[in-house]
């Protein structure tokens, strides 16, 4: 069988020409039957007449038949009532149903857009009607008051009398806010002096420009392009301070905004904090949104197969679209990028120990109906949020930070003395911060002329190995009273902080925190005999197998599973799941295989 027109001349050739020849389709001609054909041809088929032996006709066909139907039009309760309206209780009981499961973080409120959102939603017990009806009330003024005779408002209020009143006032302001910008330099350690560029007198900025970093109207844009274009956001939150990683601003603008995306936290690096501190963070954020403990790393993750089987169920509850994208936002240096190359298990993301390393969105295909977007790191402008916090937070880069020495006590205050002693290699407890930085320059020989200690660039290599996890330090979880706690008493900020049972020293380990698998301990059961003898609280485990980690990933979830009917939360249906993932679990076993061989 060829083309057509191949068709038509092989049946002439052959003399097979004319009507009844076959199907020849011929290009440009509609060979389909047309209406009027199909009208004949059912005629036809459907009702010829029945004829008896004599051949008279005993019952005439449909086309000849003389009998009317009887047509009766099927009753409906629209004709009686008005179905769009529901009962007070009825939309009662609908509303506590449907805010019971919105409030639940682990299910979905799904296809928004039919739900009769608005009468659901109630806003400071308005429903949305009588909202609209009450804004223009106060927005808008009565006609009489605001035209014609009655008019009130003839003129605009102002608040002074006259354009002295107005130029004092002016002064007055100006002196107020010159006091609070010479306040700002002091606090931030700039110095009062303008700028060699700002030398006319202008006001030089309060605040060093890097602390700015994370915070342009670029930076910014990039982050709503990556939220408007993501069904799922994976809120990244460092381990060590998910509270102060948290961008709040963007949880808020994601529950008002756009509702009906599905926010999840990753709470990564949990290498680098106690279990039960990160199993405590992971218990009290799972009260707000999903949270899932994680550890980045291409060869040695933790909590990778749980983050594939929730993106696999997101994945299955929007089983309409073609493709669902993972947006991953958070805080710079919390480890966006790393996540994604974790997923896929090769560098396809940059990834760095600096903030600010990514610029630019970017998308990357994990498996065919998932994508990933990497964001540049972002740092929501925060009157609470101090130069110090910034940077402690790893959010700016310290090489540019002006006199870095300034945050080093802190550092002391919150690092354990003795890992200070041990990462150092120092024969004495830390005093104070610049006998300590003295020290240090002294031990790796880090002198200015005239043999003057570089304190600044000791301070800067305290932080960079304070942001990478050479110190041992973590914000405790916050204990509402009578809830359980960790074994060690966690109390604030300062408090007594977590140990580490691997010894730690600078230089010796490359990436030491990357290198080491974490095995999180969630059944709050006591510490094993040889943390007991050693005396640590730890949460690090030199075990390599994932596998054995399942349960405990599963646990760390958050008691995270979509109540969705064609998804089986069960961790066996979800190793089955797994199996399935055509390139990334092929790959990934085939390494864990080599892995437990080697
Ligand atoms: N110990 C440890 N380090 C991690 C983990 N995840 C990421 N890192 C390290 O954190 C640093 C920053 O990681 P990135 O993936 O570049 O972070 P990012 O969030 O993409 O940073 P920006 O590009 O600034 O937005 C890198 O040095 C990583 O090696 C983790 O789970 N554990």
């Amino acid at each position: 069988m060829g083309s057509g027109k191949k068709e038509a001349a092989r049946k002439e050739r052959q003399g097979k020409t004319g009507d009844g020849m076959g199907n020849v389709k011929v290009k440009g001609e509609n060979f389909y039957r047309s209406a009027k054909k199909v009208k004949v041809l059912k005629r036809l088929t459907d009702g010829k007449a029945q004829r008896n032996a004599a051949g008279d006709i005993t019952k005439a066909a449909s086309y000849q038949s003389r009998e009317a139907p009887v047509a009766r039009v099927e009753p409906n309760r629209k004709w009686f009532n008005n179905t769009r309206v529901i009962s007070q209780d009825a939309l009662d009981s609908f509303r506590s149903a449907v805010q019971a499961q919105a409030s639940d973080p682990t299910t979905f409120l799904m296809k928004r857009n039919k739900l009769p959102m608005s009468l659901i939603e109630e806003k400071g017990n308005i429903n949305g009607l009588k909202q609209h009806a009450a804004k223009i009330a106060v927005s808008s003024q009565p006609f009489s008051e605001t035209f014609g005779a009655k008019a009130q408002r003839k003129k605009p209020k102002l608040d002074f009398s006259s354009i002295e009143d107005l130029a004092t006032r002016t002064d007055t302001m100006h002196e107020n806010y010159t006091d609070r910008l010479e306040q700002a330099k002091l606090l931030s350690g700039t110095s009062g002096e303008p700028d060699e560029e700002n030398k006319d007198g202008d006001l030089a900025s309060a605040r060093e420009f890097i602390f700015m970093k994370g915070t342009s109207k670029r930076i910014w844009n990039e982050l709503y392009k990556v939220i408007d274009s993501s069904d799922v956001i994976l809120h990244v939150l460092d381990a060590r301070d998910p509270d102060g990683t948290r961008c709040r601003s963007v949880e808020k603008y994601i529950r008002t905004e756009a509702p009906h995306k599905h926010l999840v936290f990753v709470l990564n690096k949990v290498d680098l904090v106690p279990s039960k501190v990160a199993a405590a963070w992971v218990r009290h954020l799972s009260k707000e949104f999903p949270t899932l403990a994680f550890h980045a790393n291409i060869n040695n993750s933790f909590g990778k197969g749980s983050l594939i089987a929730l993106l696999r169920q997101f994945s299955s509850l929007h089983s309409d679209r073609k493709q669902i994208s993972v947006g991953m936002v958070g805080y710079p240096n919390t480890g966006k990028s790393s996540i994604i190359n974790t997923l896929r298990k090769k560098k396809v993301c940059v990834v760095a120990p600096i903030a600010g390393e990514t610029k630019v969105w970017q998308y990357i295909t994990l498996m065919k109906r998932i994508y990933m977007i990497d964001c540049p790191g972002i740092v929501p402008p925060n009157q609470n949020d101090t130069d110090e916090d910034l940077l402690l937070r790893g959010s700016v880069r310290v090489e540019n930070v002006e006199y870095p020495a300034q945050y080093i006590p802190t550092v002391l205050k919150r690092v354990q003395p003795k890992y200070l002693q041990r990462t150092y290699e120092l024969k004495e407890p830390a005093t104070d911060a610049v006998t300590f930085l003295e020290i240090l320059c002294r031990k790796s020989g880090r002198l200015l002329k005239g043999g003057e200690a570089d304190i600044d660039g000791a301070a800067k290599m305290v932080l960079n190995d304070w942001i990478r996890g050479k110190l041992p330090w973590f914000t405790p979880p916050p204990y509402k009273a009578g809830e359980e706690g960790p074994a060690v008493g966690v109390e604030g900020r300062e408090g007594v902080l977590g140990e580490m049972s691997k010894k730690r020293k600078r230089g010796t380990e490359s990436e030491a925190a990357t290198s080491v698998a974490a095995t999180v301990d969630t059944t709050g059961a006591p510490q094993d005999e040889a943390e007991k003898t050693d005396g640590d609280f730890d949460g690090f485990s030199d075990e390599d197998d994932e596998d054995d980690d399942e349960s405990e990933e599963a646990s760390l979830a958050g008691g995270l599973s979509l109540e969705t009917p064609d998804v089986d939360d069960d961790s066996e249906d979800d190793e089955a799941v797994e199996a399935d993932i055509a390139a990334i679990s092929a790959a990934l076993s085939k390494a864990k295989k080599r892995q437990r061989k080697a």
